[in-house]
């Protein structure tokens, strides 16, 4: 490893590397996503200063000082031509000009905490500083799990602390090790507020230590999400409903859902879709599919007598546009199923709206031809260049474990995430989903479910050198009435695969998967209840 060099031996920034410094960020007094959003705002304007990445949010029990609001942290890259001290005044401005902080008690509420954390010069070599007025790498770092779990999003797993010598990643498991409620996070996805409500979807994962592979693996610890499929499509592969297109009818369906879903979980997710995404399917106009979802939103946004707030509404659209009017409409989260890749400005609207979260999924080529495209050979795996080798806790087994796909799916949902992230998506937006049927035959669909917890512990090197990884980042899955549950249980009609897409269910979530999209609600709710108390324990 570089030998860390002293801030005064920083060279002068007359070259063209800028240094890079790692920022920590806590707000506990007002709107808190609010003033984080604004603390990051005020960074991108600074003409010394770019933002390079932002971590997911997390919200944190008050360390030190107990007896106060709970805290929403993250970490944020930025790089900078400003020398630390330098940086230091821009993050106090921030603080106490920008956001007003008042710091009456130490340790106490506050609008935002701006901290550097560690700072790295134009080589990359790690800078200590030991001033009256900062020191870096941050005394506190290594006790905190609210700085260090977000940090490890941004930071390769085998970067070390200058003076431990140890990677930040064994810190912190020595953190979680000790066991300590305090220390344990929710990791929050931030949603459009209704009703005065601040709304997340909120899911808390531990570290594991996983007999097979002699590894710390990162394992889901929170309630599962119902994601309900509402398709407003007469040729929907497994629920063509006749009533696609009357809206009461639809209503009384969302009824139902509200009534069923909300028995076993504190809110429901309702995935409407008008547009069939069935390989091979006839693909309708914008317009249309505009005319079958946004009344029914809007429609579901208007009914009083429903605590809005539980229901989160979800367009499964791969269309900008549709997403951006859905959005308008009172949608929460956009479902595309193509990662993107079928609409270029897709990210463009996600970004516009950093509360509204994005399922970024994995699919190839289009609705007509991605069922020629699943071939998932391992050769291609082996074959990655430096730059892309893999960092897994898995590395050490071979792909021909079955691993090849999963394998596949990660690095090309990384270069998918490497885009939105350039295109000013938030990391906080995004969960990721493999796509089960999309480009995947009955047996990699299989293969995806058995492996689904790899891509939770996910992370590589992209071919520019940028380093991505998966901490953190839910995994939404939708087996539910699919082709490869029919051809194994020899049951040609979708309508009547509930029973073994509840086992499906069951197996999702017990290799890791927070999210699961189903059809039955009424029966897969009680499956994804079981499966929760089995395999999470809660
Ligand atoms: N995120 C996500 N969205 C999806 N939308 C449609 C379908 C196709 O199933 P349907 O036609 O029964 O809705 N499957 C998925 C899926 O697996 N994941």
């Amino acid at each position: 490893f570089d030998l860390p060099i002293y801030s005064d031996e920083i060279k002068t920034n007359t070259d063209d590397k800028w240094n890079k410094a790692f920022l920590a960020f806590g707000s506990n007094l007002g709107d808190r996503f609010q003033n984080i959003q604004l603390a990051i705002e005020i960074l991108e304007k600074n003409p010394q200063i770019t933002v390079n990445q932002v971590s997911s949010l997390f919200e944190s029990e008050p360390m030190y000082f107990t007896n106060q609001d709970l805290f929403m942290n993250g970490c944020i890259e930025v790089g900078t031509n400003l020398k630390p001290l330098e940086l230091l005044k821009v993050c106090k401005e921030i603080e106490y000009k920008n956001l007003k902080r008042v710091k009456d008690i130490e340790n106490g509420p506050r609008t935002i905490d701006l901290d550097i954390i560690m700072y790295l010069n134009g080589d990359n070599e790690q800078v200590l500083l030991n001033d009256s007025e900062l020191t870096i790498p941050h005394v506190r770092m290594l006790e905190r799990s609210f700085v260090l779990e977000p940090l490890c999003e941004l930071v390769p797993f085998d970067l070390v602390h200058p003076l431990s010598c140890e990677p930040l990643t064994t810190h912190l498991s020595q953190i979680y090790s000790k066991g300590h409620l305090e220390d344990q996070l929710w990791k929050l996805i931030p949603l459009p507020t209704i009703n005065g409500h601040n709304r997340f979807l909120k899911f808390k994962s531990i570290e594991k230590f996983d007999d097979f592979t002699g590894k710390t693996t990162i394992v889901s610890q929170s309630p599962s999400y119902m994601m309900c499929v509402l398709n407003t499509t007469p040729d929907s592969f497994s629920d063509g409903n006749e009533f696609y297109h009357i809206l009461d009818k639809q209503l009384i369906r969302v009824q139902h859902m509200y009534d069923e879903g909300l028995k076993l979980h504190d809110s429901i997710i309702i995935d409407i879709g008008g547009c069939s995404t069935r390989p091979n399917s006839e693909q309708i106009e914008e317009e249309i599919e505009l005319q079958r979802t946004i009344p029914l939103i809007k429609a579901i946004r208007n009914r009083k007598d429903w605590e809005q707030e539980k229901i989160i509404i979800s367009i499964d659209t791969y269309r900008a546009q549709v997403a951006r009017k859905a959005i308008e409409a009172g949608v929460d989260m956009i479902n595309d199923i193509s990662g993107g890749t079928f609409d270029a400005t897709m990210f463009d609207v996600v970004a516009k709206h950093p509360n509204v979260s994005y399922v970024l999924s994995h699919t190839r080529g289009d609705i007509s031809n991605m069922v020629h495209m699943a071939k998932y050979d391992d050769d291609q795996l082996e074959s990655g260049d430096d730059l892309t080798k893999e960092f897994m806790f898995y590395q050490r087994f071979p792909s021909k474990t079955g691993t090849n796909v999963i394998r596949s799916i990660a690095r090309e949902v990384t270069d998918r995430y490497s885009l939105a992230i350039l295109k000013n998506v938030r990391r906080w937006q995004l969960m990721i989903d493999p796509g089960l049927g999309f480009a995947k035959n009955g047996k990699n669909n299989l293969q995806v479910i058995r492996h689904l917890s790899l891509l939770k512990n996910y992370s590589k090197f992209t071919k520019d050198g940028q380093y991505v990884n998966f901490r953190n980042l839910p995994i939404l899955v939708g087996p539910s009435r699919k082709s490869f549950i029919g051809k194994i249980t020899d049951e040609p009609d979708a309508s009547k695969r509930d029973f073994a897409t509840g086992s499906a269910v069951t197996s999702c979530i017990g290799f890791g998967a927070d999210i699961i999209r189903i059809h039955d609600y009424t029966n897969c709710s009680k499956a994804i209840r079981m499966a929760d108390a089995i395999y999470k324990g809660v």
